[in-house]
């Protein structure tokens, strides 16, 4: 292989091009350039660029020290690629690895990241994606990581009481909702003050994944592209005191049929995505329930509204509840930066009823011009149920007599981005 010196025609910007890469599977030279912006470079075929943030990073081959690749996102297919090139040196090879990891990831020397891997969440694919997709990647990229794998039920807290949790600059979940509601319920338990710290990010490996889908991780690599590019924004949580525990969360609380039948799927786990379906249409065989409760709320201007009525369910959401394919959406002018919560609360005189509400739900969110619908945004609201005393916050199960909620605006740091 041969070195050649390209005469630097570069403008300010330009970091490097000074050597004429050999593309291997096309046995041609490459010219590449690599300026603060973008690479690029040809082949046979076509001419190559790509800006900065789509670059992962590179990474120096271990069975050939001349050698280096480069890990690209391809934000139309959503998939990593890699690119092969040799140089003439080794030393050259090191250089190039680290100045593409310099300019496409900078500021990431301090960086840690703790991942939370849950291996049971949705599908069980945690792991598969650890291992194929997410570990490669912030291999290229460079960034410090220790990932742990959630052994048993209650391993969240048990990790968050024994961690110096401080020595993390950003946690990733790999899980569904109820893991990170784990999480930072714990951290706001046993280490008051530390989220303000950490930047917070979610691959969706769960069953519904709503958050991850707020917050521009609807696919894994989408997720993995957010958290190794360190794009962040301030979001809002919820509040929840149920009696005198404080959990928070990022999603929603619901009671109701909605809680009603989440806890009746938990016991068919087995089921795997299908549980809820399954409790779904026992229920239809089953006679028709309503459920009462006093829900206070406060309205606009801070007074207090008091309702005593019959509901079929109360959901409070922090953002739109989103599903993958985009056209389910629970309380659709959430805004998980806005600092309030919306209140949706549906009143139904039977199950026909309560289908169309679903049906209109699941039709892009059109639910809300349904007469058994209100729907009104607000900062605060509390529950007391008459019976049917179960919640279900982020997707986990509490009982309690009361619940109060509240928003808390801006206080997690996301990995990620909204597309409003
Ligand atoms: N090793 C484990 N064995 C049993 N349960 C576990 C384990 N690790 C975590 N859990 C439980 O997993 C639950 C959280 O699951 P998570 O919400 O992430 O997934 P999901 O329910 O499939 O998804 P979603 O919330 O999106 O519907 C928690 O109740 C937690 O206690």
């Amino acid at each position: 292989m041969e070195r050649t010196s390209i005469e630097s025609q570069a403008d300010e910007n330009q970091i490097f091009q000074e050597e004429v890469w050999t593309d291997h599977q096309h046995n041609i030279n490459t010219d590449l350039k690599l300026t603060k912006f973008a690479i690029s470079w040809k082949n046979t075929s076509k001419c190559h660029v790509y800006e900065a943030a789509k670059i992962i990073g590179a990474k120096l081959s271990p069975n050939d020290p001349t050698s280096t690749s480069i890990m690209i996102y391809k934000s139309v297919s959503r998939r990593f690629k890699i690119y092969h090139f040799w140089l003439s040196t080794a030393d050259s090879a090191k250089n190039w690895t680290e100045q593409i990891r310099t300019y496409s990831n900078t500021h990431q020397e301090n960086r840690h990241i703790a991942i939370i891997l849950n291996p049971i969440s949705g599908t069980k694919s945690s792991r598969s994606v650890f291992r194929n997709e997410f570990q490669p990647a912030l291999n290229y990229s460079g960034v410090n990581y220790t990932m742990f794998e959630t052994a048993y039920p209650n391993f969240i807290e048990d990790w968050v009481k024994s961690q110096d949790v401080k020595q993390y600059t950003d946690i990733v979940c790999m899980g569904g909702d109820g893991t990170m509601h784990l999480l930072i319920t714990a951290l706001n338990k046993y280490h008051e003050g530390v989220m303000d710290s950490i930047s917070f990010g979610m691959l969706p490996t769960g069953t519904r994944n709503a958050l991850s889908i707020e917050i521009g991780s609807k696919t894994a690599t989408q997720g993995i592209a957010n958290i190794i590019k360190r794009r962040t924004f301030k979001g809002d949580i919820i509040k929840v005191m149920i009696e005198s525990n404080c959990v928070l969360a990022t999603t929603a609380v619901a009671w109701g049929i909605v809680s009603d039948l989440c806890e009746e799927a938990q016991h068919y786990r087995f089921l795997g995505t299908f549980r809820y379906t399954a409790a779904g249409i026992k229920r239809v065989w089953q006679s028709w329930k309503v459920y009462s409760s006093i829900l206070h709320y406060e309205s606009k201007s801070g007074d207090l509204i008091t309702h005593d009525d019959d509901f079929t369910y109360v959901v409070i959401g922090n953002h739109r509840i989103l599903n993958t394919a985009n056209n389910e959406i629970m309380t659709p002018k959430a805004r998980i930066n806005d600092g309030m919560l919306d209140l949706l609360m549906v009143r139904c005189g039977g199950k026909w009823e309560l289908l169309r509400v679903f049906q209109k739900t699941m039709n892009f969110g059109s639910h809300l011009d349904s007469e058994n619908v209100r729907y009104v945004k607000t900062k605060q609201v509390m529950l007391e149920p008459k019976h049917t005393q179960v919640f279900n916050v982020d997707g986990e199960m509490y009982h309690s007599p009361t619940i109060q909620i509240q928003i808390l605006p801006k206080s997690i740091s996301y990995l990620g981005q909204t597309d409003y």
